[in-house]
């Protein structure tokens, strides 16, 4: 038994540490692995110390906790957590230092806003993407459990960045890591806002306070970072009065009718991309108009890829470089991607999973359709969502023709839940309740003609459902991409499956 450690400075502690043989840090005592050290933390749920018998089982070599506690590996004793930050920080030399930060938060376009930007600036430099889909660096992508995840995964991610030669970190930072300080060791060179709505009631409690988590970005800004905006955002003016004196504000726009440092102009957003004229005015530099093109389909998809050149412009300094890289980006994962059928209808499996989200893509999807043609929807929400249900219901009801209500992460709740509050103030005629969502995509393909389009909303590319409220333990799900390239080919035999995959990447029409 060795006795507790108290050191009494960073330094010390830091000592104690150099003399084990580390391999990592971590907070979830599941994940332990032989050589990490074992993180104690006070959650909203549970307190760490309760697990440190399973992670010691699991190899940890020392633990870090916040009071003394008994175990058969050296303890060391810290204040608080954020000196635990402070350690684990000194330990990798502070590696978010050594990158070029950006923070991209807003309702909805988090990942693709990120993901694009990394893809673009990856073209000039060696960029990180950090979210929704993983940490993405060095042709490798590391598996996330959050958008923003714990400080110490963040660091030990940020140290692996350094070291593989990443420059510059592009991260989605969630309004749940914003109040719950996993950014709290960062200083960004820039933040970027695409949209506040609302969302998250269940944790923030208010549109308030969920607003007021979303400013706290601002509290990370390097002195004399750049902040972006969008103008066409009714938030902008609250994010304004908070950005700090020091800060550089770049404004984009896709209305031709703002003031906006970069903004599109005679833009005609399409299902294939959306091309238009480029107009700058940045910091008393001579303005410029310049053709540009954005592959991705859909008027807010133009809106991120503006966010994505502004966010490119405040690294780069060079907008025509943005202008040509835009033009060649690939596709976000699990965003918008097509499916054409044999039958000449169209099937888009789309990540849009709450209620600003399932409306705009509604909005874009009706303007573009011929009269005549059907909009299906296969969707559901999940159970963090179940007070949004019944209005986003009622809003999938009034925007699309035929639905299917069907389970999304119910994370413990009774499966259909959601399902039946989705369709408590939806047109019942129109709406059905098909659990299984295999099934409800088998179901809206096969009353599909030629010209309809069917939405497949919320899941993207996972391949997971979280059945229990523990996310440690998700379910394996086939994806829906792949049901619906199976559904095809139990529908249109004569194509093969090969074709239908083809059909997948060229029928971004
Ligand atoms: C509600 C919430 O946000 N919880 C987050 C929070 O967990 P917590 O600290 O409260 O955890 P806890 O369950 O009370 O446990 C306390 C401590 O005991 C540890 N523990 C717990 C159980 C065990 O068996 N062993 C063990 O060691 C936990 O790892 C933790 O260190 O801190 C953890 C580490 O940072 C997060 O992983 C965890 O995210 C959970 C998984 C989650 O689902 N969060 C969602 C709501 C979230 O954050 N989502 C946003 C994206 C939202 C969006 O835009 O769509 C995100 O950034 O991911
Ligand atoms: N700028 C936008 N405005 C409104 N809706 C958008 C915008 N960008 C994307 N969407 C819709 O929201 C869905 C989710 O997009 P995206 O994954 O980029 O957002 P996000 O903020 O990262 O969400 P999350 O953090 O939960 O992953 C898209 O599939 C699309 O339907």
């Amino acid at each position: 038994m060795h006795d507790f450690v108290c050191p009494e400075s960073l330094r010390s502690a830091l000592e104690q540490l150099k003399a084990l043989p580390v391999s990592g840090f971590q907070t979830d005592s599941r994940a332990v692995q032989p050589g990490h050290v074992f993180v104690c933390k006070e959650g909203l749920t549970q307190d760490g110390h309760q697990h440190i018998h399973e992670a010691v089982t699991k190899g940890a070599i020392a633990i870090i906790a916040l009071r003394p506690v008994k175990a058969s590996v050296p303890v060391i004793v810290v204040e608080n957590f954020a000196a635990t930050v402070e350690l684990v920080s000194a330990w990798y030399n502070t590696p978010q230092k050594r990158l070029y930060n950006i923070g991209v938060t807003g309702t909805n376009g988090k990942t693709t806003v990120a993901y694009i930007l990394a893809q673009m600036l990856n073209q000039t430099t060696s960029a990180a993407y950090t979210g929704t889909l993983g940490c993405l660096f060095d042709r490798q992508l590391f598996p996330l459990t959050n958008t923003t995840p714990d400080p110490l995964i963040l660091l030990t991610m940020m140290h692996e960045m350094v070291e593989a030669g990443v420059e510059c970190q592009v991260m989605e930072v969630s309004s749940h890591a914003l109040d719950q300080g996993r950014v709290a060791m960062m200083q960004f060179d820039c933040v970027i806002f695409t949209n506040i709505g609302e969302d998250h009631l269940d944790y923030h409690g208010s549109r308030e306070e969920y607003v007021q988590a979303k400013l706290t970005l601002l509290d990370r800004l390097k002195d004399g970072g750049t902040v972006i905006v969008n103008n066409d955002d009714p938030i902008t003016d609250t994010i304004l009065k908070s950005c700090p004196a020091s800060a550089r504000v770049i404004s984009y726009s896709h209305t031709e009718c703002t003031n906006a440092d970069i903004k599109a102009m005679s833009s005609l957003p399409g299902a294939a991309g959306t091309a238009f004229e480029l107009h700058t005015a940045i910091e008393g530099k001579e303005s410029l108009t310049q053709p540009a093109f954005t592959p991705l389909p859909f008027l807010y998809n133009l809106e991120n890829s503006l966010a994505a050149l502004a966010g490119f412009y405040a690294k780069t300094g060079n907008i025509s470089a943005g202008i040509q890289v835009l033009k060649q980006l690939e596709p976000v994962p699990g965003r918008c991607e097509t499916i054409a059928l044999a039958n000449g209808a169209t099937v888009l499996v789309d990540y849009a999973h709450n209620r600003d989200g399932l409306e705009s893509l509604l909005n874009q999807t009706r303007a573009l359709l011929p009269t005549g043609k059907l909009i299906h929807l296969v969707t559901g929400l999940t159970g963090e969502r179940l007070q949004d249900a019944e209005e986003t219901g009622a809003l999938c009801s009034a925007m699309a023709d035929k639905i299917w209500f069907t389970c999304h992460n119910p994370l413990g709740l009774a499966h259909d839940a959601v399902p039946l509050a989705m369709q408590a103030r939806a047109d019942k005629q129109r709406c059905h309740i098909v659990l299984d969502r295999q099934q409800a995509i088998r179901e809206a393909m096969a009353e599909l003609n030629d010209g309809d389009v069917l939405l497949v909303c919320g899941k993207g590319r996972e391949s997971y459902q979280y059945m229990l409220a523990d996310k440690t333990k998700p379910e394996p799900y086939i994806g829906d991409n792949e049901t619906v390239l199976c559904v095809a080919a139990e529908l249109f035999p004569e194509l093969s499956n090969q074709a239908h995959q083809a059909s997948l990447i060229e029928g971004r029409q």
